[in-house]
């Protein structure tokens, strides 16, 4: 069934959905929404239509046949099975050919041995090698000649022995010693790992020689690094066709890690002769999986190269803005879906790879709840956007002071909103709010007024750069660090009282996007940006060295980012990120979902705002916003305090590197330069730089005696080591705050 067809129309008394692709859940990223998990059946409770108790002991045969990891696979899954027998049946066909080749390779061997035995190779060599070869020519030549005497009388004594033994026994005896001698040759030639001279220099296409022999995968594996030359694979699950490409599940010897293979995975592409992008590593967790199993899949071709699929959202009357909304396929094809509430979304990405087209398939599922409310602040200025004013309750277009400060004024309007539903929380009874956050049933009752609202700003960057002025709590901000404050605090404390922020941003940078700003924004969504610094700016620290850098996406591959999703939703969830193609929404499709979502709140009597007609700006109390975010005015002070005290002697190199550290016109800078910079002894400094997490490297550069290869750190590495001081420091206050 297409993942189309799985999506299903909410009933439209708007209850919850019948969960029909939780069948593909161990394909979405998604995790199931709080609702899913109020309703999902409890699966030991006993219910009344109980199997007979005849029955029970077939189960419980049947429960541990599946769980015991003694059974083989093969044994448990009918699909295993049917590929095992089919394996069992090539083999049988290839098996004459198998032994030819072996038979040929056990001649080859044994003509190479003999020939290197009676020209005495060895003696040779290691006369050649103590320059005697002269000296011992005589020797030599005389145990050549002996040697080929002894093959004249084997060859003649064989010649003779067969003679006889055809009169004796007749020429099935013939048949027989030839047979024989066949199966020795066959054992001589057979493959077996590191036999010398047996490999031909050119292996010739490897791609899918890995899926008919397991030994082609651990030799990639061991051209991979993955593995040590004496170590080997054990195979979990034998190759499988899935999809349009071959499936297999291997355990890597102990003490080595998924997570390297996953970190290493161009390597493995390299070895296995594919793109990377055609190789998908996961590692298996829970009960059927440990640290070191590991899950590939490789592609037959570039997974993205197919057009485009479009959002199954077309097909529903409705949405639950609670339910993780399609936002679209990984390259095996799987469903990956990204959850909204109780999160935030950052989308980075250079101009024209599908930021906005991601940012609207969000949004799309949102507009489908008529229990929704939308903030859309488009500064990108142009019609990608149009459409929504006829369903938001907030909308803007444009990139001029008046609408950054219209927006400063949507977001105090917010910042108040969510400070009253915190205070009517704390008033309801338990059994209508269990916890300090809304609920699905909260949200969809109007008397409540706690509906689901998202905050889409695309074009982030622009109201985060305005330098204008503004006064808060007697302070004076420019405007985008007030929008930032202001987002911040939304991102921090909104979505538990149902705020969802959604962001994107061409500008993906340090400067742009504020480190606190980034730290609370719990999913991203990296498409194709510059460099790996961008990447890790929009997907967070060292994810690059985890194996996920979206500067390494190609080009033509729009709509192909790197989705993070929010680490709290992620639980049992196997990879910490995926590689995602969104779903593709062109214009007129955005606009039937807008037209559709607008026709829902118009029947639930919904429609309020700007797209009722009734935009008459935010009730602001610019004051109550100002005192919210005052606090963590306190806070971004003691930011700049903390940055002031940026653990030493990383603080003294970052301001020696200062304006290095901002162009990056250098990107390496030697320990010798730095020691002498700073007079730092060298083995207290590099110790010192190690702890606080740079790791010194060693790079070719030119010096004054020529180009030398030098112990020295890169830049990024440094940016990095004083961008995660500061994120601590960052932490360490809000703690401070959140206690006081
Ligand atoms: N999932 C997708 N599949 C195929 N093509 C896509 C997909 N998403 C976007 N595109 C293509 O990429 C183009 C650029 O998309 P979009 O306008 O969202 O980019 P952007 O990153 O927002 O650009 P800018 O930063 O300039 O606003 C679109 O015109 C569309 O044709």
């Amino acid at each position: 069934m297409s993942a189309e067809q799985d999506v299903r129309p909410i009933p439209e008394s708007g209850e919850e959905p019948v969960n029909g692709e939780t069948a593909e859940a161990g394909a979405s990223l998604a995790h199931r929404s709080p609702a899913d998990l109020v309703n999902a059946p409890v699966d030991d409770e006993p219910t009344a239509d109980a199997p007979p108790s005849r029955f029970r002991w077939a189960r419980r045969v049947w429960a541990w046949w599946t769980r015991s990891p003694r059974i083989p696979a093969v044994l448990k899954d009918r699909a295993q099975f049917g590929q095992a027998i089919k394996d069992a049946i090539v083999r049988l066909l290839r098996s004459p050919l198998v032994y030819l080749r072996a038979v040929v390779r056990g001649l080859v061997a044994a003509v190479r041995w003999w020939r290197s035995w009676v020209r005495v190779r060895d003696y040779r060599e290691a006369a050649e090698q103590a320059e005697k070869l002269a000296d011992k020519f005589r020797e030599i030549r005389e145990l050549t000649l002996f040697r080929w005497k002894v093959t004249g009388v084997a060859a003649v004594l064989v010649a003779a022995a067969g003679l006889v033994i055809g009169l004796v026994w007749g020429p099935g005896a013939f048949w027989i010693a030839g047979g024989l001698v066949s199966v020795a040759l066959a054992v001589l030639g057979r493959r077996k790992d590191g036999s010398p001279g047996r490999r031909p220099t050119l292996a010739g296409p490897r791609t899918l020689t890995w899926t008919m022999d397991p030994q082609v995968l651990v030799d990639a594996f061991r051209d991979a690094k993955l593995i040590g030359k004496d170590e080997t694979l054990r195979l979990v699950e034998r190759a499988v066709r899935q999809g349009d490409g071959w499936a297999v599940t291997v355990d890597l010897p102990a003490t080595r890690k998924a997570a390297d293979v996953i970190k290493n995975r161009e390597a493995l592409a390299s070895a296995l002769a594919v793109d990377e992008i055609q190789l998908v590593v996961e590692r298996v967790r829970g009960s059927g999986g440990h640290a070191g199993r590991v899950a590939m899949w490789v592609a037959d071709d570039d997974p993205y190269a197919a057009p485009p699929v479009r959002t199954p959202l077309l097909t529903v009357s409705r949405w639950d803005a609670w339910r993780p909304v399609p936002f679209g396929r990984d390259a095996r094809g799987r469903r990956i879906d990204l959850p909204l509430v109780w999160t935030s979304v950052l989308m980075g990405a250079i101009p024209r790879q599908g930021k906005t087209f991601a940012a609207r398939l969000a949004a799309a599922g949102l507009l489908l709840d008529p229990h929704t409310r939308l903030y859309v602040a488009d500064f990108k200025a142009g019609k990608d956007w149009e459409a929504a004013a006829k369903v938001a309750h907030r909308f803007m277009s444009g990139d001029d002071a008046d609408d950054v400060v219209a927006l400063i004024d949507w977001l105090a309007e917010l910042v108040a909103e969510v400070q009253g539903r915190y205070r009517r929380m704390r008033d309801l009874d338990d059994a209508t709010c269990p916890e300090s956050k809304v609920t699905p049933e909260m949200s969809r009752d109007p008397s409540l007024n706690m509906s689901i609202t998202a905050v889409i700003v695309d074009e982030v960057q622009v109201p985060l750069e305005h330098r204008e002025p503004v006064d808060v709590a007697g302070r004076t901000l420019t405007a985008g660090e007030y929008v930032g404050e202001l987002l911040t605090w939304l991102a921090k404390k909104g979505p538990a009282a149902g705020i969802v922020l959604i962001l994107a941003t061409q500008r993906p940078d340090t400067k742009t996007i504020p480190s606190g700003l980034r730290a609370v924004l719990g999913s991203r969504f990296a498409l194709r940006v510059m460099d790996w610094r961008d990447s890790n700016i929009v997907l967070g620290e060292q994810m690059n060295t985890r194996g996920y850098d979206s500067s390494r996406l190609l080009s033509s591959h729009k709509g192909v980012g790197i989705l993070r999703p929010d680490g709290e939703t992620q639980a049992g969830v196997d990879a910490l990120a995926v590689t995602v193609r969104t779903y593709y929404m062109p214009n007129e499709d955005w606009q039937a979902v807008c037209r559709h979502g607008r026709t829902l709140r118009e029947a639930a009597g919904t429609l309020t705002g700007h797209a009722a007609g009734r935009d008459t700006g935010p009730s602001v109390d610019r004051s109550a916003a100002a005192r919210a975010v005052g606090s963590r005015m306190a806070r971004a002070e003691a930011e700049r305090v903390q940055q002031a005290e940026t653990p030493e002697p990383l603080a003294s190199v970052a301001a020696y590197l200062a304006d290095d550290l901002d162009t990056r016109q250098r990107e390496f800078v030697p320990t010798a330069e730095l020691t002498a910079a700073l007079g730092v002894e060298p083995t207290a400094f590099g110790t010192r730089m190690r702890e606080l997490g740079c790791r010194p490297t060693r790079e070719r550069v030119a010096t004054a005696e020529g180009v030398r290869q030098v112990r020295g750190y890169l830049l990024a590495d440094i940016a990095a080591a004083v961008e995660a001081a500061r994120d601590s420091a960052v932490w360490d206050a809000e703690v401070i705050e959140d206690e006081s």
